[in-house]
């Protein structure tokens, strides 16, 4: 895979991962693009990349050193917008590969912001809790010469969240010399998050599950869901399926496989993982210890909500779902795509399926900065607006060009961002 793109000097041919998976995604588009191909070059390349040492004082004395990122990928038609990864895999191809899916999105449900992504390799884990913010507030601080409310708005993503979104929103704060709330989103309600952030996610996957159904004739009630990642997104996705009628019938997240034919009790299993950590030793359903049996679960949706790509073509063949919704970024590579295209698989991808965080994170920020908030209804009301309409004009487009959702949806978004490119012309 991309072995004909000419790679950034500061990634080695074997780090390629997950920006591979992007690039490829880019060359299937291109035939599209009509005159606005010739600066498709723009999207291959991160318009900024930084790269920061974190070193924090650890509780026993000791000094230890972590790498941060924050990459923007690309802020022709806005600032740059996109979370920050916690994790001990984090890699740049990988934040570079994040950065790219979040102009793609913020373009597919059109949103007026360009695309970036964060992260430090580190498994958050292992810190304590007064380690974890003198890292946050370090990070913060690394980073704060490209953040900013209207430059690069951070938000949570895995191993992040309203806590450390308060950290951050401090640590700029204390650095500008006033409260800026402006600068992430998904903070606490209590400091100018917004009602509906947290559930936004998985509250978009179901919408947009619930239009990918009805146009398969599926129907939710009692439909059999499957679900790889048990935190943020799968777990309310998994939650608000439930509550719809169907049936949750395994999850998978980084410690175990647990599956029960006749249904997860989704609240109980939430609950459990709240007071764990994860899935392992939960009563209510029978664990599997074979991982990749998950992707054989006899399931109508499968939900991959935990990281890239997990569906690959090791296990794509294997997959007996007829709706795949991308929780995840980046969870299906391209071969798996045309592994499950064949096979007749619907896939609808991240960068609308998975949208709902960021739409309503931009709700935040504009209602940050008008300093009035709306209420959880009107949240949600437009949410779902947007959500339906981004995946009803990329469905007609499909049909239209007979292509796959991922690439109508990547002809829509790529045609916005190259026409403000265009627009906003070269010459400094
Ligand atoms: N939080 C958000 O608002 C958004 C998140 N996303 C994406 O959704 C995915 C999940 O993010 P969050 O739910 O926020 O993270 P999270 O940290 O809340 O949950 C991550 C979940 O994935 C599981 N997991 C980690 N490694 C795994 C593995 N190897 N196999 C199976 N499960 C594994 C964890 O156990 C956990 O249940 C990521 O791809 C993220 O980029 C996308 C849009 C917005
Ligand atoms: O809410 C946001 O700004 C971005 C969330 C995110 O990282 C994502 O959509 O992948």
């Amino acid at each position: 895979m991309a072995a004909n793109h000419e790679i950034p000097s500061y990634l080695t041919p074997h780090e390629i991962g997950p920006w591979g998976v992007y690039l490829e995604q880019i060359d299937r588009v291109t035939p599209h693009l009509g005159n606005l191909s010739r600066w498709v070059e723009t999207l291959k390349r991160p318009k900024r990349v930084l790269i920061v040492d974190v070193p924090i004082e650890r509780d026993d004395g000791t000094i230890a050193h972590f790498e941060g990122y924050r990459v923007q990928h690309n802020t022709s038609r806005g600032p740059g917008k996109g979370g920050v990864r916690f994790h001990q895999d984090v890699t740049l191809s990988e934040v570079m590969a994040l950065s790219a899916w979040m102009t793609v999105k913020n373009a597919a449900v059109n949103v007026p912001y360009g695309g970036a992504k964060g992260g430090i390799r580190v498994d958050p884990k292992t810190l304590s809790n007064g380690e974890l913010q003198r890292m946050t507030r370090r990070y913060t601080s690394e980073i704060n010469i490209i953040i900013g409310p209207n430059k690069d708005i951070p938000a949570p993503d895995v191993n992040t969240n309203e806590k450390i979104m308060a950290w951050m929103m401090d640590t700029y704060s204390m650095n500008q010399g006033s409260t800026a709330s402006g600068v992430v989103t998904g903070k606490p309600i209590s400091l100018g998050g917004s009602l509906g952030r947290h559930e936004a996610t998985g509250r978009g996957v179901f919408v947009v599950g619930c239009e990918a159904a009805a146009k398969r004739g599926l129907d939710i009630k009692g439909a059999r869901v499957a679900v790889q990642g048990f935190g943020n997104v799968g777990g309310i996705a998994a939650r608000l399926f439930a509550e719809a009628g169907a049936k949750v019938v395994a999850v998978q997240d980084h410690v175990t496989t647990v599956v029960r034919e006749s249904g997860i009790d989704v609240p109980a299993l939430l609950k459990y993982v709240a007071e764990t950590g994860s899935v392992a030793g939960f009563g209510g359903a029978e664990r599997i210890n074979d991982r990749s049996e998950f992707w054989s679960v006899d399931c109508d949706i499968l939900i991959p909500a935990a990281l890239e790509q997990q569906i690959n073509a090791a296990n794509a063949n294997k997959i007996r779902a007829k709706i795949i919704l991308e929780g995840a970024n980046g969870p299906t590579t391209p071969e798996a795509d045309d592994i499950l295209h064949d096979k007749g698989v619907l896939i609808v991808p991240d960068v609308i399926a998975n949208a709902g965080g960021v739409t309503v994170s931009y709700f935040e920020w504009v209602q940050d900065f008008s300093s009035f908030f709306w209420t959880e209804d009107e949240i949600n009301q437009r949410l779902t607006r947007i959500m339906r309409e981004a995946f009803t004009a990329v469905w007609q487009l499909a049909e239209e060009k007979n292509v796959s959702l991922r690439t109508a949806a990547f002809i829509v978004a790529c045609t916005r961002v190259l026409r403000a490119r265009e627009m906003r012309g070269l010459y400094p």
